[in-house]
């Protein structure tokens, strides 16, 4: 790990002299007299730990060192340090985002308490981070090199360049959003934000707000001023999926943004200009819902301006091996990397796949959880897929219980060692009694 950057703010030679000895063990420290000297060392580059006096001359001093840091880097943890016996001023630096605070005369395992825990928070959020933007990264490679997905990524990569709305249709779990996903992180919007709607889940009630946001007062319970997804999703990518649930009115005010480029936030007249890319999914026939009356015409054209189409999995059969190896490697335990014995493979990629690339996903990821030898066979998979007594549930509901799927569990151990009680047990990790208790099924009556 590099070293710690630490600064000290304090008016007091002495006081700034003994944080440094202390701190120096945690890292480089570097010294500031004044709120003014502090902020031109902060605006040289980050710091991983501020320590600052509250009242350097003046009371208050240090709140401003603090809202500073708060600003630059609000990742930054900042110690406040205070005379003995202000206790407000120390809450009141709290609230306003301190990590924590510590009372002059100095206690000097106090101090070196409070900075390792600082430094460890700092530590522990930039390590989050990193693993969140990992996870972003690889839950973005889009597998599959069938013709027709080929044919989407080109399509994507033509589409990135410009401005232009694009719809995407398809099936659910299809990847309609890692599409428009992907279609973002390729444009020069990257950088910006991208925002996601599920307009099939909001009322058409509150839609309206959620879209273009709202004046404080504007509607019953609208009790502060709240920006809308529009505002938002400034300078990036608005994805609007499920487009074809939006209602009438919201479909009139949306054809009216796409035009114009502004929208009005409700309760308010002056409008505001929004610099947004839209991309909207649905996976309904928007043409039918036209002819029914039910979606605007010309709100499907201003949509429609780049038609992107994810065929459903069992149009795209060749696409399943990448797809079921991609979720094996991403649900393996342990980090090794589970086989998948050719039977079982055949059967997959024979499979219709009614829920798409969600619910291989989700096949893969619960045969997984359930087996301990690294092999995925047939047996490993729900009926009508492989040869697993469980049904194949659905998307939702209808899942075993927990205490079922823990009997299955050890009852697939317990088979997989040739029923040797002892072995189960080492492997599940509980003692024999907890292995007979396992193995009871919910109903009453243990596994023979
Ligand atoms: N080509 C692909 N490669 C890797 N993962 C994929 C691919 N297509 C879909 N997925 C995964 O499948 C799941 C469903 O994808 P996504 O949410 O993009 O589908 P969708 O079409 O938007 O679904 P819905 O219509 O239900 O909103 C996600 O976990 C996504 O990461």
């Amino acid at each position: 790990m590099s070293t710690a950057r630490i600064l000290v703010v304090d008016d007091d030679p002495q006081a700034r002299d003994l944080l440094q000895r202390l701190l120096g063990t945690l890292g480089a420290v570097t010294q500031a007299p004044d709120p003014k000297r502090a902020l031109e060392r902060l605006a040289e580059g980050p710091f991983d730990l501020v320590m600052t006096d509250m009242a350097m001359p003046e009371p208050g001093d240090g709140l401003k060192v603090l809202h500073a840091v708060k600003t630059q880097s609000p990742d930054t943890p900042v110690i406040v340090v205070t005379a003995f016996g202000n206790i407000e001023g120390a809450l009141d630096s709290i609230q306003q985002g301190a990590f924590d605070y510590l009372a002059k005369p100095f206690d000097v395992d106090a101090i070196l308490r409070v900075a390792k825990r600082a430094l460890e928070q700092k530590r522990l959020v930039e390590e989050n981070r990193s693993l969140r933007q990992q996870v972003e990264r690889t839950s973005l490679v889009l597998v599959g090199r069938s013709p027709a997905l080929l044919e989407v990524y080109k399509h994507v990569a033509r589409a990135a360049a410009s401005n232009v709305p694009v719809l995407i249709t398809g099936e659910t779990g299809t990847g309609k959003e890692m599409v428009a996903r992907a279609l973002h992180k390729r444009s020069p919007r990257a950088s910006g934000p991208f925002i996601p709607v599920d307009c099939g889940a909001i009322t058409e009630s509150l839609m309206e707000s959620e879209l273009f946001g709202h004046a404080k007062g504007s509607f019953t319970g609208a009790s502060g001023a709240r920006r809308g997804v529009f505002e938002e999703a400034s300078g990036g990518t608005l994805f609007l999926d499920e487009i074809g649930d939006v209602g009438m009115k919201v479909q009139s005010q949306l054809l009216r943004v796409l035009q114009e480029g502004e929208i009005r936030r409700v309760g308010e007249s002056v409008p505001v200009k929004v610099d947004v890319r839209v991309v909207a999914a649905t996976n309904k026939d928007l043409k039918a819902r036209v002819a029914e009356g039910l979606f605007r015409e010309d709100l499907l054209y201003r949509l429609d301006v780049v038609h992107l189409h994810l065929p459903p999995l069992r149009e795209r059969r060749e696409d399943v091996p990448a797809l079921v190896e991609h979720f094996a490697a991403r649900h393996a335990r342990g980090g090794v990397r589970p086989v998948v014995t050719p039977e079982a493979m055949t059967r997959l990629t024979g499979y219709d796949w009614p829920g798409n690339v969600r619910q291989l996903e989700n096949v893969v990821a619960r045969a997984l959880a359930l087996n301990v030898t690294g092999v995925l066979g047939p047996q490993d998979f729900p009926e009508p897929i492989g040869d697993a007594t469980q049904k194949l549930t659905g998307l939702a509901g209808d899942m075993p219980s927990l205490a079922e799927l823990s009997r299955r569990y050890a009852a697939h151990v317990l088979q997989h060692v040739g029923g040797n009680k002892s072995e189960a047990a080492r492997l599940l990790d509980v003692d024999r009694k907890t292995l007979y208790k396992l193995l009871e099924s919910p109903e009453g009556g243990a596994e023979s």
